[in-house]
C-alpha cells in the first residue's frame, strides 16, 4: 500500500516536471514579411504562460504555431515532445484552442452547440445537458442557453465561444484575448475559471492585453517583441 502511494506520487512528480509545450527558435515568415520573430517558450503542466505584446507583434501567430495550425518557418514547436500539427490526432486530442471566432451554426442553440460538440468528443449523452448547463452556470450565461448565436450580444457571443472551448476535454489550452468585450466582472470570472484550469493541470498559454488578469494567471510572462 505504502510502496504504491510512493510510487504514484513519483509519477505525478515527473508528469509535473515534463514539458508540454517546448516552442525553440520558432518564427514565421511570409513572403518577405515576418509575422513572429523567432522566440522561445517553454511550458509544462499546469502552468500559464501570457503572451503580452504591442499590436501585430505576432502573438496569433504564435498562437496557431502551438495550435498546429500554422508551420513555423525557422524553428520548432512540440507538445509532448512531437510536432505539433493540428491534422496529429495526438495535437487535436490535447490541444484547444479560441484562435479568432469557431464555427457556429445559425440553426442551434447555445446549449445545443455544447451538446454536439460534447458528443464529438465521446461525452456521457445521459449526462451532456447537465454538464453544459453547469458550464453555462459558471460562466452566467445559463439565461441565454436557448438562444440561437445570432441573438447574442457581442460580450455573450464571447462567453458562448468561451464556452465551445472550454467544454471540450483537453490538455492545453490557448485562447487570443480571452479577455476582450467582456464587462469587469466577467473577466474576473474567467479569471477564476482559468485559475480552476490552471490548478486541474491544465497548460495554458493565453495572448492579454489585460494587466489585472495577467497578474492573477500567469506564472510567466513572454513578452512578443515583433519584427
Ligand atoms: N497572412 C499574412 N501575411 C502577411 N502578414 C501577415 C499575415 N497575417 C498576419 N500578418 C502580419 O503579421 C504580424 C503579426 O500578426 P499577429 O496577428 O500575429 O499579431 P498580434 O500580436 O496577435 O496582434 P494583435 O495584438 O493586434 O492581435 C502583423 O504585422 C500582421 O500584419
Amino acid at each position: 500500500m505504502a510502496g504504491r502511494r510512493k510510487q504514484g506520487s513519483t509519477t505525478e512528480k515527473t508528469r509535473a516536471s515534463q514539458l508540454v509545450l517546448e516552442v525553440k527558435g520558432a518564427g514565421k515568415d511570409i513572403e518577405g514579411s515576418v509575422l513572429l520573430a523567432p522566440i522561445d517558450l517553454k511550458a509544462k503542466a499546469g502552468q500559464c504562460i501570457v503572451l503580452r505584446g504591442e499590436n501585430g507583434s505576432g502573438k496569433t501567430t504564435l498562437l496557431r504555431i502551438l495550435a498546429g495550425a500554422l508551420e513555423p518557418s525557422v524553428g520548432s514547436a512540440t507538445f509532448n515532445g512531437a510536432p505539433l500539427d493540428e491534422r496529429d490526432p495526438a495535437t487535436r486530442a490535447g490541444v484547444a484552442s479560441l484562435v479568432g471566432a469557431p464555427t457556429a451554426y445559425r440553426d442551434l442553440t447555445v446549449i445545443d452547440h455544447l451538446v454536439l460538440i460534447d458528443s464529438t468528443w465521446g461525452g456521457d449523452i445521459s449526462t451532456a445537458d447537465e454538464r453544459a448547463d453547469d458550464l453555462l452556470v459558471t460562466l452566467e450565461i445559463d439565461h441565454l442557453s436557448e438562444r440561437f448565436p445570432h441573438e447574442l450580444s457581442s460580450g455573450q457571443q464571447q462567453l458562448f465561444h468561451l464556452a465551445m472551448v472550454l467544454f471540450r476535454p483537453s490538455t492545453v489550452l490557448l485562447l487570443d484575448e480571452p479577455e476582450q468585450r467582456l464587462d469587469t466582472h466577467k473577466r474576473g470570472l474567467l479569471t477564476r475559471l482559468l485559475v480552476e484550469r490552471k490548478a486541474a493541470g491544465s497548460t495554458l498559454v493565453i495572448a492579454c492585453h489585460d494587466p489585472v488578469m495577467t497578474e492573477a494567471i500567469a506564472d510567466r510572462v513572454v513578452d512578443v517583441a515583433g519584427a
